[in-house]
């Protein structure tokens, strides 16, 4: 898969997920989470708070991962709430 598609490829995923709830699946037990949506909420701020330590640590390998782990919580996120990549792609198209 050529990276520029990742974002729409790992959404669809998200997408298909939320529809079929296959078992086994960590993201379909972030849509059944008895916890709701503050589970995802958690995750997010977890993984901001990862993020910002390991730019503080200057360490920029650990920042690439904790930001993958951070833009996959805000995508189930937009999911759970009806929003589309889409949604955020044009968002920053225009403030250009
Ligand atoms: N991109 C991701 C992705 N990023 C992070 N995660 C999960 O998010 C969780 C992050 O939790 P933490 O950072 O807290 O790590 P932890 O392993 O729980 O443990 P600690 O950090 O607390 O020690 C882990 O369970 C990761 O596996 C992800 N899970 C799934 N995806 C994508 O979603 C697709 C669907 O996967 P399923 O969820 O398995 O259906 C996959 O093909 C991936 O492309």
């Amino acid at each position: 898969m050529p990276s520029e598609a990742v974002l729409d490829e790992l959404f669809a995923t998200i997408e298909s997920r939320k529809e079929e709830l296959p078992e086994g699946s960590y993201t379909a037990s972030l849509f059944t989470h008895e916890k709701g949506e503050n589970a995802v909420l958690e995750k997010i701020g977890e993984e901001t708070t990862e993020a910002i330590l390991a730019a503080k640590d200057d360490d920029r390998e650990e920042l690439t991962y904790e930001s993958a782990d951070l833009v996959y919580h805000l995508l189930v996120l937009f999911a759970m709430k009806d929003l589309d990549v889409d949604d955020l792609r044009e968002e920053l198209r225009d403030r250009f």
